[in-house]
């Protein structure tokens, strides 16, 4: 079976509700990034569109995960990072000097690699951590509610409905990961970046996660990272190919919608990437 094929095993997913959310496009426009004198990215632009579910795939080190910080700031965090380019949030340029940082990464949402719930803190206060954080406030009737929309968007209520209490550390990493994703929309974030969500989980916990994003992504735009060619034909509508061949900042090679980047992408580097045959 190769990865395209693969796409058929996930359930359907109903479409959305016309009207009910407003979703976001996220777009990149020449980003170019450096770590101290380092080059990394080299006028990458890419256009991630409202409700789809964007994989951004490549061998090891040519920059996907720097692009993926860079569309929620996080890149400024590295006291070395540079960057040159404009990250547009329906049309808005989250680096414009007059916006907050805090406003972009309340609305640009992201889960890591590795599952970082607060490990002694109970499920329900994971869940609103990013409230306190954003300074939001809620009712108590309020709270509990987002407590119970949240988890069951992250597929984790049936699971924890019991035990609300109980440590966000107790969970299983799978359900870790999924404690995370149902935080990370408490906040109601208009774009999810997720960098590899899936990388330490088993096959049944990844599958779980891969449901969960397909059934986000009506009311979230999401972009993923991900080494896995499997699950960027099972998720993802659109895809981009990045490379960095012989020590050049990373490119994007090319993009576009993922059954054709699988089954007949135009360039041969993609080909032979997403057949396994380098990286
Ligand atoms: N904090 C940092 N300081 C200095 N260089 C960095 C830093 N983070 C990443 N780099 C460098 O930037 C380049 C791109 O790294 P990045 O992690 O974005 O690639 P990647 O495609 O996501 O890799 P992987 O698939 O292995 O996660 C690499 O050469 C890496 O060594």
């Amino acid at each position: 079976m190769n990865a395209a094929d693969s796409t058929a095993l996930l359930p359907a997913v109903p479409a959305p509700t016309p009207g009910e959310v407003r979703l976001a496009e996220i777009e990149a426009r020449d980003i170019t990034a450096w770590f101290g004198t380092h080059k990394v990215l080299d006028r990458v632009s890419l256009t991630m569109d409202a409700g789809a579910i964007t994989a951004l795939i490549g061998p090891s080190g040519c920059g996907k995960s720097t692009f993926l910080r860079i569309l929620n700031r996080m890149h400024e965090l590295v006291p070395s990072a540079q960057l040159a380019g404009e990250v547009l949030l329906d049309g808005e340029d989250i680096y414009d000097p007059s916006k907050r940082l805090i406003d972009a990464r309340r609305a640009i949402g992201m889960v890591f690699q590795k599952p970082n719930p607060f490990p002694a803190m109970s499920i329900r206060e994971n869940v609103l951590a990013g409230l306190k954080l954003t300074g939001t406030k809620a009712s108590r009737s309020d709270k509990e509610q987002l407590v119970e929309s949240c988890l069951t968007k992250g597929g984790l209520w049936n699971e924890v409905k019991d035990r609300l209490d109980a440590p966000g550390g107790s969970l299983s990493g799978g359900q870790q990961q999924r404690l995370c994703i149902a935080r990370s929309l408490a906040i109601k974030p208009r774009v999810l970046l997720m960098d590899e969500p899936c990388s330490a989980l088993d096959p049944t916990s990844t599958r779980v996660i891969e449901e969960t994003m397909l059934e986000l992504a009506h009311e979230v735009t999401i972009v993923i990272v991900t080494h896995n060619m499997q699950q960027a034909a099972r998720v993802s509508s659109k895809c981009a190919f990045f490379l960095a061949s012989q020590g050049t900042p990373g490119v994007i090679v090319e993009h576009g919608d993922t059954p054709t980047m699988f089954q007949n992408p135009r360039d041969q580097r993609t080909s032979d990437y997403v057949n396994g045959r380098f990286g």
